[in-house]
């Protein structure tokens, strides 16, 4: 008789979590599995329904007996709970598949960082290889891939800088209520100077400058103002001057691409702007050969079915390359492609993706998807 392979969800209540949630339930993904809710705070509580089906109580995500009853487990939780467990339940002889959002085990040599749109080969053989642990990428990573993955594949980038705008939802949901809040308070300090049409924009600024500056204001997430400003520095330091954000950039696409050792420099500054959950990201790519700009947009415009290629012009970028009109979509555009004056080998582009879909949780699901299929 065939029985489904169980799958244990843990962090499905989560921001991330709940990405994934919606997106499992419009793909169907639990008609395929025999799901098993955990919780690390709320074992025992009801679990939530699934296509209008009761699935029982939420299982304690601490409990390696119930961890071990699953075939495969996705986490949401955070490095945290990875590095409390995941060591634990594959010591305890667990030897199923542990798909992961969190960074803890991405350069694990015994881990696949998955983004199979872009290295479903690289899954494929590991797969092959009798590997059980995946974890889905940076979302910073995963998006400029998802979107310049057809200059890879045809071998055309020698390096690539990379300038971010990434959203506060990268930080978590605290650090995006956080944003909310600071932008509430520069509103509110001078709403009755903006209803009147005359009073001077300049003695606007200076109220606001002096709430954002206010031991009061909001900054207990970021540390420091956002709202009206932005923060050139995500993660932790790290040896050399870059932040980890910036390390992961060359680390993981070049372990995302199989490239073992790592032969294409990433490197430049991310920074944290005023969006929500989208990340966008200004690219200055070294090709190693003098292509004309039309065949670099049909390669990337063909490598898969969610890059979109927006033409350089002002009407068309304002519209369709922007957080606003991205955020919530699968769809990655990239656009303002153009040669740039320090020679025909060097290219510019300017991508948005949604940071909590391509680079969250859609890659976590599809993995399921392989497994299980
Ligand atoms: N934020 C991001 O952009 C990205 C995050 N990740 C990874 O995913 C992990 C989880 O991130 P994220 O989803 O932002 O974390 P959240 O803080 O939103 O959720 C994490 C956990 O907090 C617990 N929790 C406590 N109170 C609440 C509440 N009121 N509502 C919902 N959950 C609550 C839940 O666990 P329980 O039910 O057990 O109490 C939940 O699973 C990160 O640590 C990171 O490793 C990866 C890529 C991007
Ligand atoms: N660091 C990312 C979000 C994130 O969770 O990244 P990672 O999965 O690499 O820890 C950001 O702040 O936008």
């Amino acid at each position: 008789m065939f029985t489904m392979q169980k799958l244990g969800m843990i962090g499905w209540r989560g921001m991330v979590g709940s990405v994934l949630m919606d997106r499992m339930l419009q793909e169907h993904d639990f008609d395929k599995v025999e799901p098993l809710f955990f919780s690390t705070s709320q074992a025992g509580q009801d679990a939530p329904a699934v296509n209008g089906k009761n699935t029982g109580k939420l299982a304690d995500a601490y409990d390696l007996d119930a961890l071990k009853s699953t075939d495969i487990i996705i986490s949401c939780q955070g490095g945290d709970y990875t590095s409390k467990m995941y060591g634990k339940l594959r010591e305890s002889g667990w030897n199923g598949y542990w798909i992961d959002a969190a960074s803890t085990l991405r350069m694990d040599d015994k881990a696949v960082i998955i983004l199979d749109p872009v290295n479903k080969n690289v899954i494929d053989d590991a797969l092959n290889a009798g590997k059980k642990t995946f974890v889905g990428g940076n979302c910073t990573v995963s998006l400029m891939l998802m979107a310049l993955a057809g200059l890879f594949k045809a071998d055309l980038i020698e390096w690539i800088s990379s300038s971010t705008y990434q959203a506060a939802s990268g930080a978590g949901a605290k650090n995006m209520r956080e944003l909310l809040l600071q932008m509430g308070c520069l509103h509110d300090c001078v709403k009755a100077e903006l209803s009147d049409p005359h009073s001077s924009i300049l003695e606007i600024e200076k109220k606001v400058r002096a709430c954002m500056n206010a031991d009061d204001f909001p900054t207990e997430n970021f540390t420091a103002p956002l709202a009206g400003s932005v923060l050139p520095w995500i993660d932790k330091e790290m040896p050399l001057g870059q932040s980890r954000e910036e390390w992961k950039g060359m680390a993981e696409t070049n372990k995302i691409l199989g490239y073992a050792p790592a032969t294409v420099p990433v490197d430049g500054n991310c920074v944290r702007i005023s969006s929500m959950r989208c990340h966008s990201q200004s690219l200055t790519i070294k090709l190693k050969k003098d292509v004309p700009v039309e065949d670099t947009e049909s390669l990337i415009a063909a490598q898969n079915e969610w890059v979109r290629v927006i033409p350089n012009r002002k009407d068309v970028t304002l519209k369709e390359l922007t957080p606003a009109k991205v955020s919530g979509s699968l769809n990655v555009p990239i656009g303002r492609i153009r040669k740039m004056m320090m020679g025909g080998e060097y290219l510019s582009a300017f991508t948005v993706g949604d940071q909590l879909l391509w680079g969250a949780a859609e890659p976590l699901r599809r993995m399921l998807r392989l497994l299980v299929d």
